[in-house]
């Protein structure tokens, strides 16, 4: 066999039903990965979270079973240890999109854009119950922006998930940060979900209108004033970002950054706000900037997608646990 062996795993891949096929497994390994040739952990987020018990990397096909794995050269393997086109699993990711619960200005009827305010009572209840809607769904990474609202929406939602993984802020705003933040033990890493924080998935910034009332706003200016600076997509509020600017620094954040992890099998959560979340839907489900003025988020509730074969999948709001078709969106993504 052409396989050559290069790592071994220090965990153990409990109980994998996939027997080593590529694509998501129904269940959630603990592996992470020594190099035997260097003798180094090579890749400790290769397996994290587990839900793939195979993955593609460039040309390798990398197979973990109980107790070792291995890396297939898909160039050099004989044609039976590479995977025909006709029973090739392709890999799928799961993305949740959840805008921030209700925000003590949300209750005030104020302009929020960046300012940095948290939630009500009620948003913490609404991002709990979001947490229950996505509790089956594995999430291996979250990201969220900069902002209180949103950070506070990911953690409660995550106290609810059934796997029980604690969400950890990832801080790199300098070394020190990083160095101070490390995690020495291997099981405790493998239990933690990065949480990765990022000022480009902030609100749009609403310039001069940042703490205004908004029904003040528009007795003021008048309402088709207010609801063009508030739903148009590229006027700007007095010295603030349009819909577009904000898109413009929101989805390259995310093609740059989150994509590639989607398409490398992470399943991934973000928590972020109204209109930064209407730019990725709208990048999403290749809205136009008029399809996307009609387009309105409710607080605390969780999106889904599936990302496979380079497209997104729109798969709606996963019910809450109560409901009866709970898994009518999640099938695949479930824990048995
Ligand atoms: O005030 C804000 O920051 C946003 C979201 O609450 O308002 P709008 O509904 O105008 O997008």
């Amino acid at each position: 066999m052409a396989a050559t062996t290069l790592y071994q795993s220090v965990g153990t891949l409990q109980s994998c039903r996939n027997n080593g096929n590529s694509g998501l497994c129904p269940d959630y390994g603990h592996v992470s990965f020594r190099s035997v040739s260097k003798g180094f952990k090579v890749d400790v987020g290769l397996l994290r979270g587990g839900s793939f018990c195979s993955r593609k990397r460039s040309t390798c096909v990398i197979q973990a079973s109980a107790s070792q794995a291995t890396v297939f050269d898909e160039a050099s393997a004989p044609s039976s240890a590479t995977t025909s086109d006709s029973n090739k699993k392709t890999s799928e990711a799961a993305l949740i999109l959840i805008r921030h619960g209700e925000s003590m200005w949300n209750e005030k009827n104020l302009f929020t854009g960046c300012v940095d305010v948290p939630l009500t009572t009620k948003g913490v209840e609404e991002a709990v119950e979001a947490g229950k809607r996505i509790s089956n769904i594995p999430v291996d990474m979250i990201y969220t922006s900069a902002l209180i609202r949103a950070q506070m929406t990911a953690m409660l939602a995550m106290t609810q998930h059934r796997r029980k993984k604690v969400p950890t802020i990832i801080h790199e705003e300098s070394e020190q940060a990083g160095a101070w933040s490390q995690i020495f033990s291997e099981d405790t890493n493998m239990q933690c979900i990065p949480v990765v924080t990022a000022w480009q998935l902030n609100e749009r910034m609403y310039g001069e209108l940042q703490g205004l009332n908004k029904q003040e706003t528009a007795d003021k200016y008048g309402s088709e004033q207010v609801h063009e600076w508030r739903r148009s997509y590229d006027i700007p509020p007095p010295n603030g970002e349009s819909l577009e600017m904000c898109a413009e620094r929101a989805v390259a954040y995310f093609t740059e950054h989150i994509e590639p992890q989607l398409a490398s099998g992470k399943n991934i959560m973000i928590a972020a706000h109204g209109n930064s979340l209407r730019s990725i839907i709208m990048y999403l489900d290749k809205l136009t900037s008029q399809e996307v003025i009609s387009l309105e988020l409710a607080t605390g509730i969780p999106m889904l997608y599936i990302f496979k074969e380079g497209r997104f999948i729109r798969r709606g709001s996963p019910p809450a646990p109560t409901e009866a078709t709970v898994y009518a969106y999640t099938k695949g993504f479930a824990f048995s």
